[in-house]
């Protein structure tokens, strides 16, 4: 884990990156399966840059050829060898890129998959201690540098480095000392690459991180531009992102640098050698040791080698963005693996049995203490309580959205974390009031809940809440393209759609969360019947904002400041006199008073939530 990467701001404990031992191995199993692919890939390459070389000596008997005197008739046959050369070349190096391409892509999509499959079993508290933005750096800059690497870096070194291995192999055909000298460039663009990659590796990795801190100001910013301007922190929030934005592109400027002074030497290199073939051609002819031909084709071997040692060197650069990244992707892919789901126990009932749950969004602030519920089996319980008493709190808890900080949930009889997300995701669904109408057909959206739904159980579960009506009015009924850029639906409709996902999902446990307040009362009345409807035959906690929901519930538990105060049914608890009592008073004055208690009960407005 690393720190924030600068000092003086928040501590984040970012995703865990991957020893270079950890990349190796993920490599070796992401290999495995692949290794006829490999093989063909490289056959290929290797072959189609042999056939390549030929190309040098053939151009060297022309030389010869015309030195010679000899009239052009001669030359046609070298010529088509060259044609033949080309094509034979061209398929070859086509074929073994393409290759080496889908070796590479297939490798990549199962990592993304390996990566995709451990974040979505992170646990959200580790994420939120990370940022998003370190997440979201992962899955998106990281999988394309990676990605980038494998459809373009990756082939093409493959390709340059079987090109220099194979063209040193071809100079000391010709003769040997063409060989030597060309080796002479090689100190240099050792000493280049070491040094390169000395600076560039921390380089690059720093880079990563400012931009991972960068994306997570901007979300931090986006995310709280309300609380921003209300309380005119504009200037220093835009100083932060600012100073972020700049870090990264000092960074990205020194890379540049970097780079520059990089082909600089590259070139010196390339002088050194090419000099170097040059002068022992001249001395090899003079003395007659090799013919201007045989000269000609080492001066263009080596020339040759220009084009694959800097892509091969410079891909370097790429090569270590992509290392860079690798590690990162790699360190979330060797997260312990959460238990397979056949492993895992399964719920007997719906039951829900809470105890001490404690949780605090930041540390040393309890918002829920010691909270110790239990719901029967097709139960309905309503929660009830003041505005901030934790209601939402111990609705996601038991959802299994945050991870409480003390004590045990059981659904089922299973503890929770045994669950696992898939099963639990099986288990208890959470309806809240922001819920999302996914852009697409109606139908796909309701598949979600049930993808092997028939159309009938589809326009089933509508009915069921009460939404068969207005869909079948809808210009393509179940096929109408609802979301952002089609079909809007009002908030009441977004709510039934989603109460008829959770009867198409048929979780034993449902909770809803505020899933009637938006509407007005005619609409409330609705939506209360279709929740009523939605929560047949399975346990519901319904996180009551208006009375009525608690009224017709088989239990009440009221919670005060993160502590359960009271429990029992309505005519029990308004016997008592108590804090249900209470606010059941105020409610039912409001009533009389004419106004609307629907509405005015809502977020602190009104009677049930005005106990704060
Ligand atoms: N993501 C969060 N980060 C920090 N504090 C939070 C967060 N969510 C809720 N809280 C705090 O936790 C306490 C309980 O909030 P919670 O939303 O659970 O209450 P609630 O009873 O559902 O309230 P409401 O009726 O307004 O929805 C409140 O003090 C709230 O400010």
């Amino acid at each position: 884990m690393s720190p924030s990467a600068n000092p003086g701001e928040p501590h984040r404990e970012l995703l865990p990156t991957a020893t270079g031992r950890q990349v190796r191995a993920t490599l070796a199993e992401l290999m495995r399966g692949r290794r006829l692919l490999a093989v063909r890939a490289f056959g290929l390459l290797v072959g189609s840059t042999a056939v390549g070389l030929l190309t040098a000596p053939v151009l060297g008997r022309i030389v010869d050829l015309v030195v010679d005197g000899r009239p052009a008739s001669a030359i046609t046959g070298p010529a088509l060898l060259l044609g033949l050369i080309a094509l034979v070349q061209g398929a070859s190096l086509a074929f073994g890129l393409s290759l080496v391409a889908r070796l590479g892509e297939g490798m990549l999509a199962q990592l993304r998959e390996r990566f995709i499959d451990r974040v979505l079993d992170l646990p959200l508290e580790q994420v939120e201690r990370a940022g998003s933005g370190d997440l979201t750096a992962r899955v998106t800059g990281d999988v394309t540098v990676i990605a980038e690497a494998v459809r373009n870096a990756l082939p093409q070194l493959a390709r340059s480095l079987l090109t220099i291995g194979l063209t040193l192999v071809g100079l000391a055909v010709l003769d040997w000392r063409f060989m030597l000298a060309a080796l002479l460039a090689v100190p240099v663009q050792l000493h280049t690459v070491r040094w390169y990659a000395r600076h560039a590796t921390p380089l690059y990795a720093s880079q990563r991180v400012a931009l991972g801190v960068q994306q997570q100001q901007l979300l931090d910013t986006v995310a709280g531009a309300g609380t921003v301007r209300a309380f005119r922190l504009t200037e220093p929030h835009l100083e932060r992102v600012a100073g972020r934005s700049s870090a990264a592109v000092d960074l990205t400027l020194r890379g540049i640098r970097l780079m520059t002074r990089f082909f600089g030497r590259l070139n010196i290199a390339e002088f050194i050698g090419l000099s170097a073939v040059l002068v022992t051609g001249f001395l090899l002819v003079r003395a007659d040791a090799v013919s201007v031909g045989t000269a000609s084709a080492a001066a263009l071997y080596f020339h040759n080698l220009f084009g694959p040692l800097n892509a091969a060197l410079s891909l370097v650069d790429d090569a270590q963005s992509a290392a860079a990244s690798l590690v990162r992707l790699v360190g979330v892919t060797r997260l312990p693996a959460a238990r397979r789901e056949e492993d895992r126990p399964v719920p007997v009932d719906g039951t829900i049995e809470a105890k001490d749950l404690r949780h605090a969004y930041t540390p040393g602030h309890d918002v829920l203490h010691d909270v110790t519920i239990s719901v029967a089996a097709n139960e309905r319980v309503a929660l009830v309580g003041a505005s901030g008493a934790g209601k939402t709190t111990l609705a996601k808890l038991i959802a299994g959205i945050h991870q409480a900080n003390g004590g045990t949930i059981r659904l089922g009889g299973v503890p929770i974390d045994d669950l696992g997300a898939a099963v639990a995701g099986r288990t208890v669904a959470l309806i809240s009031q922001e819920v999302h109408v996914f852009a697409g057909p109606l139908a796909e959206d309701l598949r979600l809940a049930g993808p092997d739904a028939t159309d009938d159980e589809l326009l089933a579960a509508l009915d069921r809440v009460g939404a068969l009506g207005w869909v079948r009015a809808l210009p393509d009924g179940l096929g109408t393209v609802v979301g952002d850029g089609g079909h809007r639906l009002t908030s009441a409709q977004a709510q039934q759609l989603a109460l008829a996902r959770l009867t198409l999902a048929a979780p034993p446990v449902a909770i809803l969360d505020e899933a009637t307040a938006e509407a007005g009362s005619a609409g409330a009345r609705l939506l209360e019947t279709a929740a009523a409807r939605a929560l047949d035959g399975r346990t519901g906690l319904v996180v009551a904002h208006r009375l009525t929901q608690a009224v017709s519930a088989d239990r009440i538990i009221v919670l005060d400041a993160g502590r359960v105060a009271e429990t029992g049914t309505h005519d029990e608890l308004v016997a008592a006199g108590g804090r249900y009592a209470a606010l059941w008073a105020a409610w039912a004055g409001t009533r009389q008073n004419g106004s609307t208690p629907e509405r005015g009960s809502q977020r602190g407005a009104g009677p049930v939530t005005g106990g704060q």
